[in-house]
Order: C-alpha cells, then structure tokens, then sequence
C-alpha cells in the first residue's frame, strides 16, 4: 500500500504542463492561470502626485513666510507649469506634482486669504509631506505578476494599472468524465429496489467547472468491458485528463482496470487514507487518467486531495498544493488507524480563537459529512488527538501554495 504522500508525489511528477495557451482582454481574464510573466512598461505612479486636496509649496519658502500667493490651480489629469518661486499651487489628490514644489499641505491646514491667497497653518510641516513618488507603486520593467499565477480581481487592477489590455493565459483544460454502475438512477427518475441515485456524476459536474477546467459529462458506462472500453476511448480522444468514478476495485463488475489495461497502461493503487483506499491512474492511448473510488465521499475526498492538485499543476498553475491551516481540536479521536484519516470538519470560532470539529458520522457513504464541513482535517496514521491538540485542516477552498 502506497502513503497517501507517495501516491500525491507519483501523480505530481508524472504531470506534463499543458502548452495550449490563448490571449485574452484582461476583462475576460479572470480565474484565469498567467502563461507568462506580466511585465510593466511604464512607473506608476507615472508622475509624483498629490495625496490630498490642498496646495503645492517648497518647504523652504515656509521658513520665512506663512502666506503665499496662490499662482496656479492644478486638478487631476492637468499638466503642471513649474511653480513660481515663493508661491503656493492650488492642487488636488491625484493631480501631478509641479516642478518646483517638495511638499502638500493639506487643505485643513490652511486658510484661504483671498482668491490668490493662502495662509499655511500646518504645526509641523516636513518636506515630501502628502506625495506620491513616481513608480512607488511598480517601477518600470518590474515582472508584477509571475507565469502560473491565478488571475483575481485585483491582480486584474494591477495589469490594468499598467495600462496593458491583454494577457497571454492558458487554454482551460478539457476534462471528460464519467461514473460507472448499473446501480445508479438519475435525479428524477423513480427509486427501483437496489438502486441509488448517481450523486458522484454532479459533485464531479461541480467540482471541475469550479476550479475553471471544461467539463465534458459522458454520463453513466453500463458495468460492461465493452462498455467501459468504449467510453474510455470517446473520453481520450476528446478530452485532455479523463476522471471517473467506481469500478476501481477489486470485484468482477469493476471494468476500469482491464479497460484501460487494454488501451494504455496502469497504476493502481491501495492508498494509506480514509477515505478514498483504491486510487487508479494511468494513461489511455496517452491521455492522462484518474478512476476515482466509487463511495461519494471517497470519491469527493480523493478528487480534492489528488485530482485537484494533479490537474491545477498540469493547468500551468504554480499554487496548486493545498495549504493547511494549523487549528486546535475540538474534539478527541481515540483510536489509532493505520490509514491516514481526512475527517470532514469545520471551523468554529470559541472566545476569539479558532478550533475544528468533526462531523460524527464518518462513513464513506455519508455525503451529508461534505456537505456539513467545511474542510478536511487530518488525523495522522497511528494516532489519537486530544482536546486542544494542533491539527492540520485543509478547508475545502483551500488557498493553495
Ligand atoms: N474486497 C474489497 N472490497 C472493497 C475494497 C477492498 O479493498 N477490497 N475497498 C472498498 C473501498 S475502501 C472502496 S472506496 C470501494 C471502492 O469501490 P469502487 O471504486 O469499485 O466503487 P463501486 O464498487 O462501484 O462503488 C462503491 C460504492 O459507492 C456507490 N457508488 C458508486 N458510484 C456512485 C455514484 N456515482 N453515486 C453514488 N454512489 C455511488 C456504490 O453503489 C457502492 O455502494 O470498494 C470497497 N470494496
Ligand atoms: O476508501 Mo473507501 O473510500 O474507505 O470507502
């Protein structure tokens, strides 16, 4: 039996990151994974600029005298003449700083004389007070974003404040997928003795377009070889990754393994974790492959701790390990398992500090667990936890690293 940490490093070093990638407009960008690094062209700020509304001066002409005559007004967007020596310049937040002045004074500390005459009340005044400096926010030719990093809504500030409208992204991965069993029903059909709805088929439909990959739903593959065989193949030749769920075990009516032993080759696996023991991964006719377990919470389980990963790196993107966040237990688990063990938990908040707790049913059939938490948390083979004991959850959403 692999570890749960063998199984991640063999699916993490078999990956070939894509090379397809597209430009697109920076508005449509979003969600999006950087395909090369976004490099500025010009300072921004581009020019020194006000940080309030008030007046431009040098603080050297403060030294001698609190009023000065007001000799030019300079809103945002104008271009400054050089301030008059011995004068103030009426000025606005954003508005560029004119040659010749050092220093804002903000508008609450002055009084304005007359229409061209201001008294500077300011206590202290120092000069480079209220600037802006050229390129404080991003210098000229500085890499502000790097290949492999997902595009959010500030970053797409940032590219738009460097004035570039486009930006070279991946093409969002293809993934095929099915479920297999004769037992399962659709949502809508009648309930019929020994048989369950197929709930794997729509957590997948979820989970994939949620992380930004095109989904291709082939449905439910009948428990036959020739079946299996088939949809194996239509998925390979359209898609990129192919992910399914059942039939990975070990029964006759599991067809995933000769399936794909007929059409490409195969790892599979018992894996150390619970949920989630049979992981298979191969290749058909050299698209990449992850059977999934059939249970719905192994199913759910191994896509997030395994698929997840496995297609964000194949995707381009650099972050694409989960980040654990370190919490105490609120709850105790007593008995040691041999499997590493990915408990569905959430988050409370406790006289301002965060804990877990566990959901406590922990069945791999339960999918109310997924649905309850928030996360998982693990619980290390061969060990129990304590109240109080630091613990490593692993939210759902997780920001990866
Ligand atoms: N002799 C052994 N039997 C089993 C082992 C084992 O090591 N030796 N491992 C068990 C574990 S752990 C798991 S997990 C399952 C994995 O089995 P399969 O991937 O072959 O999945 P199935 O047998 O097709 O189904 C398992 C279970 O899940 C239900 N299921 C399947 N697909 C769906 C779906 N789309 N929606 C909802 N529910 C689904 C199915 O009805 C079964 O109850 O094998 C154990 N057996
Ligand atoms: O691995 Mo199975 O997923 O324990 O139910």
């Amino acid at each position: 039996m692999k570890t749960f940490d063998e199984a991640l490093h063999h699916l993490l070093t078999h990956v070939d990151i894509t090379t397809k990638t597209e430009t697109v407009p920076v508005g449509a960008a979003l969600g999006r994974i950087l395909a090369e690094p976004v490099v500025s062209p010009v300072n921004v700020p581009p020019h020194d600029n006000s940080m309030m509304d008030g007046y431009a001066l040098h603080s050297f002409d403060l030294e001698h005298n609190n009023i000065l005559e007001v000799s030019q007004r300079i809103p945002a967007g104008a271009q400054p003449e050089p301030l008059k020596a011995g004068t103030a310049a009426r000025i606005f937040t954003g508005a560029p700083i004119p040659e010749g002045a050092n220093i804002v004074i903000m508008q609450e500390e002055t009084e304005q004389l007359a229409e061209n005459q201001v008294k500077i009340t300011a206590q202290k005044p120092k000069a480079g007070q209220n600037i802006r400096i050229v390129g404080e926010d991003i210098k000229a030719r500085a890499t502000i974003l790097k290949q492999g990093h997902k595009l959010r809504a500030q970053d797409l500030g940032l590219i738009t404040s460097i004035g570039t409208a486009e930006v070279k992204v991946y093409l969002p991965l293809t993934i095929a997928t099915f479920t297999t069993g004769d037992e399962l029903l659709e949502p809508g059909q009648a309930p019929q003795p020994g048989k369950i709805f197929n709930a794997n088929r729509y957590v997948l439909a979820g989970l994939i377009p949620e992380l930004g990959f095109k989904l291709l739903d082939l449905g439910r593959v009948e428990d036959t070889l020739e079946a299996t065989v088939m949809a194996m193949k239509e998925a390979a030749e359209i898609a990129d990754v192919v992910v399914t769920t059942g039939g990975v075990s070990v029964g006759e009516e599991d067809h995933i393994k000769p399936a794909i032993e007929q059409l490409g080759s195969l790892d599979m696996w018992k894996v150390k974790m619970k949920p989630g023991k049979p992981l298979a991964y191969g290749d058909i006719q050299g698209t990449p492959f992850i059977g999934l377990p059939g249970n719905p919470v192994s199913a759910f389980a191994t896509f997030n701790l395994f698929a997840r990963p496995y297609l964000l790196k194949m995707q381009g993107a650099s972050a694409y390990k989960a980040k654990p966040v370190w919490l105490k237990a609120d709850f105790e688990w007593t008995k040691p398992g041999f499997r590493r063990e990915f408990a569905r938990a959430r988050l409370i908040n406790k006289n301002q500090q965060s804990f877990v707790e566990i959901y406590p049913q922990q069945g791999s059939g339960v999918l109310t667990s997924t649905v309850w938490a928030d996360g998982f948390v693990v619980i290390p083979e061969d060990n129990v936890i304590r109240q109080g004991d630091k613990v490593a959850f692993y939210p759902f959403n997780a920001v990866n690293e």
